[in-house]
């Protein structure tokens, strides 16, 4: 279980990332965290992540604080970030660095995202939908129990962010992983959220809930789906009156 208590970030500049968020996040669990641009979503990841101890409050995974990078999270960027020098395989293994069994480790997740045949090839050879492949099984190959993904398709064309979004939903079935999701597409978090935090504010708080109870795999284009987005939309205030 993921415990989040009351958690605030605020940087030495006297900016403030985002404060006084707590969410209690059980194990297999996804959750997307939805708000408008500079809120405070990236800089929540990265708190949760460990790459940024600066914040005030607890952050604790199954009873333990997080104070620096830690081995049950793994975390996807916006961008796959891999190692142009490396090929897929060597790209995918190389967090294993003293693990003997690297190699058939690194294989066994480039088949489940799709990509087996792909070992030897450059990530200047990918399109983009295979190089996020690529950092999505970098992620999972050192058995993450939670999975940070900071809005992981938005760069990619709409085709590809369906099929990646299977992906992570199938990724999530066969490993039972707890994924916080952040992303800008609605249509993305209800399509695969078990929950939707709505921040709202600069500094981002956490505005509203929205448990989303229809089981999974879901229809896209489902009608009470499309009643949550509209709901959704009036509670991040996007609505515009014409
Ligand atoms: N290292 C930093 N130093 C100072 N301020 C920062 C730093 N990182 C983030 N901020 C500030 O914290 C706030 C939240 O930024 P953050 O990137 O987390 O927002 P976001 O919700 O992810 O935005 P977006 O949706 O545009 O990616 C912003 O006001 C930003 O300027």
């Amino acid at each position: 279980m993921l415990a989040i208590e009351n958690v605030s970030r605020t940087f030495s500049n006297g900016e403030t990332g985002f404060k006084n968020i707590s969410l209690s996040i059980q194990k297999g669990e996804i959750i997307g965290i939805l708000g408008t641009s500079g809120c405070g979503k990236s800089t929540l990841l990265r708190v949760l992540s460990g790459l940024d101890v600066g914040f005030k409050g607890s952050v604790l995974i199954d009873g333990e604080a997080v104070s620096s990078v830690h081995e049950k999270i793994g975390m996807i960027f916006q961008e796959p970030r891999l190692l142009p020098w490396l090929k897929v395989i060597e790209n995918i293994s190389f967090g294993l660095t003293n693990d003997l069994n690297k190699h058939e480790k690194a294989s066994k997740y480039l088949e489940s995202v799709g990509l087996k045949g792909f070992e030897n090839h450059y990530p200047k050879d990918l399109s983009g939908g295979m190089a996020q492949r690529v950092a999505i099984a970098r992620a999972l190959v050192t058995a993450p129990e939670i999975l940070l993904l900071d809005e992981p398709f938005s760069a990619l064309d709409a085709f590809t962010k369906m099929q990646l979004q299977d992906l992570l939903f199938s990724i999530w079935k066969q490993y039972e992983s707890t994924i916080l999701l952040v992303t800008h597409d609605i249509d993305e978090a209800l399509y695969l959220c078990d929950r939707i935090v709505i921040l709202r504010g600069q500094p981002g708080m956490i505005y509203s809930e929205i448990v989303i109870d229809q089981p999974k795999p879901r229809a896209r284009g489902d009608a009470y789906l499309g009643q949550l987005k509209d709901k959704i939309i009036h509670l991040l205030d996007l609505s515009t009156s014409l």
